[in-house]
């Protein structure tokens, strides 16, 4: 079991094996002591299903030096909790809306798991009327108190909430669109999985988040596996009702928690690797779009990520006739999708 997360992982890695590498000096791990620059994180929703994983493989991160853990209710014994884990950051709990400048200030990545997840029967759009309006508030604190930071938006629906986020950010006057993510990883985690098991592959998805707009290239896999058409139908038709998947096997309990804390952390890490400096760090995530990609505002796309988050969206690179099917029917849900967040932002 262990041995399989550790296969999965590799990307990880680094925050896996934090433990054990915070005994050494920081140059150990790939910095000079000098170097290693000190960084906030602040998940806002941190003591829910995603957050509280995800505050835990946030405090194994040895790029963070502090951690502001925010929610409505229950942070302080989160904080508590994760606050007594030996690694390199400290960590400080928040509460209630009178904290949430506190928790914001000086932050240079801000990751939003908040709000409710869906329940069997329901689409994510279903939780449009509750989390788009607490997406809105934390935008609007964001804008305020921390407006240079890169924002990862967990909170569904994706193919809304970053909508929302960026007129949110345009009407304060600090909308960057380099530090504005969807994040998208846990589309990308699912393909793996299911294209090869166990194996270290790469596989890009793009598009959005929901159903059919979640588009799996696995024509792009390194390396490939030579599979029927019929099964990259079937694995394509598993990566976009992944999310599904959990919600029946969670019968009412929620959605994906554990993945999406694995999926959050890799995603938040390579934000912190762009911002500290390391080159190469390519990752898929709902970003601001241009028509060199599709002619959709906001689509998920390969994204080099540097010094000042998005350094280059990568184009879509070849598709095969069944993923150049697939990128036209996903077009007209994922408009829709992107005009309601942007519409319900400046009602
Ligand atoms: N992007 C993805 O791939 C992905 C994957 C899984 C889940 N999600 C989404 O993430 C969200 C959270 O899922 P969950 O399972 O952690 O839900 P959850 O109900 O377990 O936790 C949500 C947390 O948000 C908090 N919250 C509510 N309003 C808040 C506010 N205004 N400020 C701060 N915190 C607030 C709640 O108190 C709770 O602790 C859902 O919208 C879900 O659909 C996205
Ligand atoms: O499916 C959901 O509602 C949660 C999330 O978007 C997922 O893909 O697991």
């Amino acid at each position: 079991m262990l041995y399989h997360f550790y296969i999965q992982s590799k990307k990880l890695s680094s925050v896996l094996r934090s433990v054990k590498t915070l005994a050494k000096p920081a140059g150990a791990r790939g910095y000079s002591s000098e170097s290693v620059p000190d960084r906030k994180v602040a998940v806002l929703g941190a003591a829910g299903g995603i957050g509280q994983p995800l505050a835990l493989l946030m405090k194994l991160n040895p790029l963070v030096s502090r951690l502001a853990l925010y929610d409505i209710a229950n942070t302080p014994g989160v904080a508590a909790d994760v606050g007594h884990i030996n690694t390199r950051s400290e960590v400080a709990g928040y509460m209630g809306n009178d904290q949430l400048g506190q928790a914001l200030e000086d932050s240079d990545v801000v990751i939003i798991p908040a709000g409710v997840p869906r329940k069997p029967g329901m689409t994510r759009d279903d939780l449009f009327n509750i989390n788009a309006g607490i997406v809105k508030d934390l935008c609007s604190a964001i804008a305020k108190y921390c407006p240079n930071a890169i924002v990862n938006m967990i909170s569904n629906p994706v193919n809304s909430t970053v909508p929302i986020a960026a007129e949110v950010f345009k009407k304060a006057g600090t909308y960057n669109e380099k530090k504005l993510f969807g994040v998208t990883t846990l589309d990308v985690v699912r393909a793996k999985t299911f294209y090869a098991g166990k194996a270290n592959v790469n596989v890009p998805v793009v598009g959005g988040h929901a159903g059919i707009t979640i588009l799996p290239l696995f024509s792009q896999a390194t390396p490939k596996a030579n599979l029927a058409d019929e099964d990259i139908k079937a694995l394509t038709k598993r990566t976009q009702d992944g999310g599904t998947e959990v919600v029946e096997a969670k019968a009412g309990k929620g959605s994906a928690t554990l993945s999406m804390a694995y999926a959050g952390a890799i995603f938040a890490d390579a934000c912190l690797k762009g911002l500290n400096g390391v080159p190469d760090v390519v990752e898929c995530s709902f970003v601001q779009s241009t028509s060199t990609v599709t002619e959709l505002p906001f689509f998920a796309s390969k994204v080099r990520l540097g010094k000042n988050g998005v350094e280059e969206v990568l184009g879509l690179g070849p598709l095969s006739d069944f993923e150049q099917e697939g990128l036209e029917k996903l077009k007209p849900e994922l408009k829709a999708s992107i005009e309601k967040g942007v519409k319900f932002a400046n009602a």
